[in-house]
């Protein structure tokens, strides 16, 4: 009997490939991990350190160095090569360095006879997905961005302090651009299947002193206070992109903010963004429509627009550049 391999490339073999690499061995995604990099080296030596793993992990997981071409039989390719923002700039000023390594890597994929499911961590991330969609010409269902999914286990993470619970017994989600005008559902926050606005007005006196616009500064903050301190984030976003990957292979129907081409949902098209969205063995099944209040309507467009106008900035600075 033969019985198919689940396989995923892992475009970039830096920091965030080698956590996404490191959180799919210990989680038995998948049976096969091919990592690969433009310094073909790395990846080797990545693949090497990580099949050291294979001794103390509960399944087996086969890690090797491949090349961009090598994908035709891949059922995932994520997307972690990219370039890093440096202090004082945004993940939106490093958009054109993105860009060019990200049409030449997905060029190279898909002529490889790639035909599975992408999964984007690298920043700007709503518009590195949104070009991996362009570039590869995929339905929106099988390009996926990390978007929001890393600020929403910081938005837990931060409210599991506040009120001292369990991070997975909130339910809740930061939306919009992964980056500076993202802003959290506050209407849609839950803990223990309680809506936290009714929380906070049944408790007036006992949460006195919660503060949500400095909760959710904070959220859309953490990574700036990780990569201030360390240079960089790995670990959330590795495990991160390992929750979608094992999603997508196991058919999970996860609900997962990622970053998505909207397709006329929330009123937007043209532009992609994070928001709460099924995810399984095709993708992305269906992007979740949360009943926002007027002002997250508001916040939501708001990042719609910028986002665009990036995305629409750079589309005809490409075109005066293949006019020149
Ligand atoms: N979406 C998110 O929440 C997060 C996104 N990131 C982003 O992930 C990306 C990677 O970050 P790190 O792993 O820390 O960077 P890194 O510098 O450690 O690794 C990047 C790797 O990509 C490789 N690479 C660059 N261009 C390539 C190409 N054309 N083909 C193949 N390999 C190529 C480099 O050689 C390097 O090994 C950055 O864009 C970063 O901003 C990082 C953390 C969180
Ligand atoms: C680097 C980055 O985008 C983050 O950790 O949020």
């Amino acid at each position: 009997m033969a019985i198919k391999s689940r396989k995923v490339t892992i475009v970039g073999s830096g920091l965030v490939g080698a956590a996404c690499a490191y959180s799919m061995i210990n989680q038995s995604v998948c049976d096969e991990i091919m990592m690969v990099d433009r310094t073909y080296d790395r990846a080797v030596a990545q693949a090497l350190d990580l099949s050291h793993c294979m001794d103390f992990t509960s399944t087996r997981t086969k890690v090797y160095a491949g090349r961009l071409e090598d994908c035709r039989d891949v059922d995932v390719v994520v997307l972690t090569a990219g370039a890093n923002p440096k202090p004082g700039q945004t993940r939106l000023d490093v958009l054109e360095e993105a860009d060019q390594i990200t049409r030449d890597l997905v060029s190279k994929v898909v002529a490889g006879g790639f035909n599975g499911v992408f999964v984007v961590a690298a920043n700007p991330v709503d518009i590195v997905t949104h070009i991996v969609q362009e570039v590869s010409g995929f339905p929106r269902s099988r390009v996926i961005g990390t978007g929001t999914s890393i600020d929403s286990a910081r938005l837990k993470t931060l409210l599991s302090e506040v009120f001292s619970i369990d991070p997975r017994s909130v339910n809740g989600y930061a939306m919009g651009e992964h980056g500076d005008s993202q802003f959290v559902a506050w209407s849609h926050v839950t803990i223990g299947g309680k809506p936290l606005l009714h929380i906070l007005d049944q408790h007036k006196e006992r949460f006195r002193d919660v503060n949500l616009d400095e909760i959710a500064r904070k959220t859309k903050d953490a990574g700036w206070e990780i990569f201030t301190r360390k240079g960089n984030t790995q670990f959330g976003i590795g495990n991160a992109l390992a929750y979608i990957v094992r999603s997508i292979l196991n058919d999970e129907h996860r609900i997962i903010a990622v970053s998505a081409v909207l397709e006329g949902e929330y009123g937007q098209r043209e532009v992609c963004t994070g928001v709460p969205a099924i995810i399984g063995d095709v993708g992305i099944e269906e992007v979740i429509e949360l009943n926002l209040s007027e002002e997250e309507l508001e916040k939501f467009n708001h990042s719609c627009n910028i986002l665009r106008n990036a995305m629409n900035g750079l589309r005809t600075r490409n075109e005066g550049k293949s006019m020149a």
